[in-house]
C-alpha cells in the first residue's frame, strides 16, 4: 500500500492544479498528494509499521488469568463479565486486569508512534496528525462544530447519567456511589463504559412491561451468525440497495474460528477490485451483535454502491459518514415493530426509549473524548508524563466517571480501548451518531413515516432506499456538505433529529430526577470509591 501511495503520490505530486478547471481532476490530484506514512525514510516506515504491529498484536493476544490459572481474553470472556456480572470485585478485577494486559504494555511503543506519526504528517504539511485526522473533514470550523454539537447533547447525557447513577447507587450502596459524584468507570456494562445497554436490568424504567432485549427470542428461535446477516441484506435489498455478492458469502469470517487466533475485533473490508468485499466478525447470538452485524453490512453497502468510481472517490463523503449507514437501518431494525415483524418480540415506549439511550445517548461523551485526548497528545498539548492523567481528566470532563482503583502514568488506560493501539480516528462515531439520526428523520420523511421518530421503521421504501444509495455511489466524489444537503435539504450537523427522536424519554427523565431530587452533574468531582491510603 505504501509503495502504491508514493508511487502514485511523487506523479500527483508533479502537478500544480491551481490553473486546472475540472474540480473531480483537482480533488483527486489533492487527494493523491498526501502520501501519509510513505513520506517517512523506508527504515523510519519500517520502524512506524513495527510499532503499529506489535501494538495491534499485544492487544488482540493479551489476556486476564485468575490465581486457579484459567485466563480470559477480552472477547468474548471479558466483555461478557462486565456486561453480566453484578459483583463490584469481579468488575474490579476484569476491568483492571484488561487495563495491566492490553494498556499498560504498549506505553513505550505509543510514545514513539507518536513522534513518528507527527513526523509523516508534517511532512506532508500538516502542523500534527491529529491535523492531518481533522482534515478528512474538510470542515475550517470543525472543532468548533463538535464542540457546539457536545453543548446542546450534554444536558441530555447528564439526564441520563444522574438516572443510571441513581439506580447503581440503589444497587452498589453509598459507599461505592455517591449521588453528587463521578460514577466508578467498571459499573456501566461495557469495558470502557461506552455503552451502557449491558446495564438495561438494573435501570429498567417498567420491569413489568415487556422485556426490550431480542436476545432470548434470537436463541430460542436459533438463530445463527448466517441468519443475522440474511436478515440484515434483506433490509438493504427491502430498501432497492444491493445484495451481497457470491465472495462475500464465500469468504467473510463470520463467526470466531476455533483453530487459529484472530483479531476479534469486528471490521469490513474493501479490496479495490470492484469484486471482493468481506467482514470479519467473532458473531454471537445477541441483540447487540444483530445491531454491529448491520453496522458492518453497512460499510459493505458503501463499498458496493461507490465501487465503479475511482479509487481516490471509494472512501465515505467523510468518515462519519460511512459509520452512520449501518446504524441508520439498525434505528429501523430495533424498533418494537420491526422486531415483532421478525418474530422477535416488543416492548413499552419508554423501556424502549431507554435501552437505545443507554447505547446513543452514552455513548457521546466518549466518542466525543477520544479524538480531543489524540489531538492534544499529537499537538503535544499532552505530553508522554500526563497520558494517563490527562485521560482521566477527560473522563470526568465528558463522562462523569472516576477509576475505582488509583491510576498512575505507571498505567496507560487509552490503550486498553481497541482504536487507539489500532491507529483508528475515532470521531467519526461521534459524527456518525448525531448524523445518522439526521438521515434517519429525513429517510423516514421520505417513506411518509407519521407518529413519533422513534417508531419510524424505513423497511421496504424504495424513496428512502434512492436518497441513501444516491448518496453512497458519490463516495468521497464531493464535499460531504453537499452529500447532506442530498438526504437532509441542509449542509450542516444538527442534533435537533436526535433530541427529537429522545424527546419522550427526556421528558419522563427530568420528571423522575426530580422526583428522586437527583443532582444534574458531578459537582463532588473528587470523591473516590475506594480508601485512599
Ligand atoms: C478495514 C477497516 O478498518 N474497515 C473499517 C470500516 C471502514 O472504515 O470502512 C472497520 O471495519 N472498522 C471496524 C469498526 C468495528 C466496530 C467499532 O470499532 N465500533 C466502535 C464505535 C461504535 C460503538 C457502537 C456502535 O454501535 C458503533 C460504533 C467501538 O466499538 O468502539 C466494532 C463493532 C461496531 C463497529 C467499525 O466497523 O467501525
Ligand atoms: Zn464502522
Amino acid at each position: 500500500m505504501s509503495a502504491h501511495t508514493l508511487d502514485y503520490g511523487k506523479k500527483a505530486r508533479q502537478f500544480d492544479t491551481t490553473d486546472f478547471q475540472d474540480a473531480q481532476v483537482k480533488r483527486i490530484i489533492k487527494k493523491l498528494s498526501d502520501i501519509e506514512r510513505a513520506a517517512l525514510s523506508s527504515q523510519e516506515l519500517e520502524e512506524y509499521n513495527n510499532l503499529l504491529s506489535n501494538m495491534e498484536t499485544k492487544y488482540s493476544v493479551a489476556e486476564v488469568c485468575r490465581a486457579n490459572k484459567t485466563c480470559h481474553p477480552l472477547d468474548p470472556d471479558l466483555q461478557a463479565i462486565m456486561a453480566e456480572s453484578r459483583d463490584y470485585d469481579e468488575l474490579l478485577f476484569a476491568w483492571k486486569g484488561w487495563r495491566d494486559a492490553a494498556g499498560k504494555v504498549i506505553r513505550q511503543d505509543y510514545k514513539r508512534y507518536v513522534e513518528l506519526a507527527n513526523k509523516a504528517a508534517t511532512l506532508n504539511g500538516h502542523s500534527d496528525n491529529g491535523a492531518f485526522w481533522r482534515s478528512l473533514y474538510e470542515t475550517p470550523t470543525f472543532e468548533q462544530d463538535l464542540e457546539a454539537l457536545w453543548k446542546e447533547l450534554e444536558p441530555l447525557y447528564h439526564n441520563v447519567h444522574a438516572y443510571v447513577r441513581r439506580a447503581l447507587y440503589k444497587k452498589y450502596g453509598a459507599e461505592r456511589v455517591n449521588l453528587k459524584g463521578p460514577i466508578p468507570a467498571h459499573l456501566l456494562g461495557n469495558m470502557w463504559a461506552q455503552t451502557w445497554s449491558g446495564i438495561m436490568d438494573l435501570v429498567i424504567p417498567f420491569p413489568g412491561a415487556t422485556q426490550v432485549d431480542a436476545t432470548p427470542a434470537m436463541v430460542a428461535q436459533k438463530w445463527d451468525a448466517h441468519r443475522m446477516f440474511k436478515e440484515s441484506e434483506k433490509f438493504f435489498t427491502s430498501l432497492g440497495l444491493m445484495e451481497m455478492p457470491p465472495e462475500f458469502w464465500a469468504k467473510s469470517m463470520l463467526e470466531k474460528p476455533s483453530d487459529r487466533k484472530v483479531v476479534c475485533h469486528a471490521s469490513a473490508w474493501d479490496f479495490y477490485n470492484r469484486k471482493d468485499f468481506r467482514i470479519k466478525q467473532c458473531t454471537v447470538i445477541t441483540m447487540d451483535d444483530l445491531i454491529t452485524v448491520h453496522h458492518e453490512m453497512g460499510h459493505v453497502q458503501y463499498f458496493l454502491q461507490y465501487k465503479d468510481q475511482p479509487v481516490s472517490f471509494r472512501d465515505g463523503a467523510n468518515p462519519g459518514f460511512h459509520e452512520a449507514i449501518g446504524d441508520v437501518l439498525a434505528l429501523s431494525v430495533s424498533t418494537p415493530k420491526h422486531l415483532q415483524s421478525i418474530g422477535l418480540n416488543l416492548s413499552c415506549d419508554i423501556n424502549f426509549l431507554m435501552s437505545m439511550a443507554l447505547d446513543k445517548i452514552a455513548f457521546l461523551p466518549f466518542g466525543y473524548l477520544m479524538d480531543q485526548w489524540r489531538w492534544k497528545v499529537f499537538d503535544g498539548r499532552i505530553p508522554p508524563t500526563e497520558y494517563n492523567k490527562e485521560w482521566w481528566n477527560l473522563r470526568m470532563k465528558y463522562q462523569g466517571l472516576c477509576p475505582p482503583v488509583v491510576r498512575t502514568e505507571e498505567d496507560f488506560d487509552p490503550g486498553a480501548k481497541f482504536h487507539i493501539p489500532a491507529n483508528v480516528p475515532y470521531v467519526r462515531y461521534f459524527v456518525s451518531f448525531v448524523i445518522q439520526f439526521q438521515f434517519h428523520k429525513a429517510l423516514c420523511e421520505a417513506a411518509r413515516h407519521t407518529g413519533p421518530l422513534h417508531t419510524c421503521d424505513i423497511y421496504q421504501s424504495k424513496e428512502a432506499g434512492k436518497l441513501l444509495g444516491d448518496v453512497m455511489k458519490l463516495g468521497f466524489s464531493k464535499p460531504w456538505p453537499e452529500a447532506m444537503a442530498m438526504i437532509t435539504n441542509q449542509t450542516k450537523m444538527s442534533a435537533l433529529p436526535l433530541m427529537e427522536y429522545f424527546q419522550p424519554l427526556i421528558t419522563w427523565l427530568e420528571k423522575e430526577n426530580a422526583k428522586n431530587g437527583d443532582v444534574l452533574g458531578w459537582p463532588e468531582y473528587d470523591w473516590k470509591p475506594f480508601v485512599t491510603s
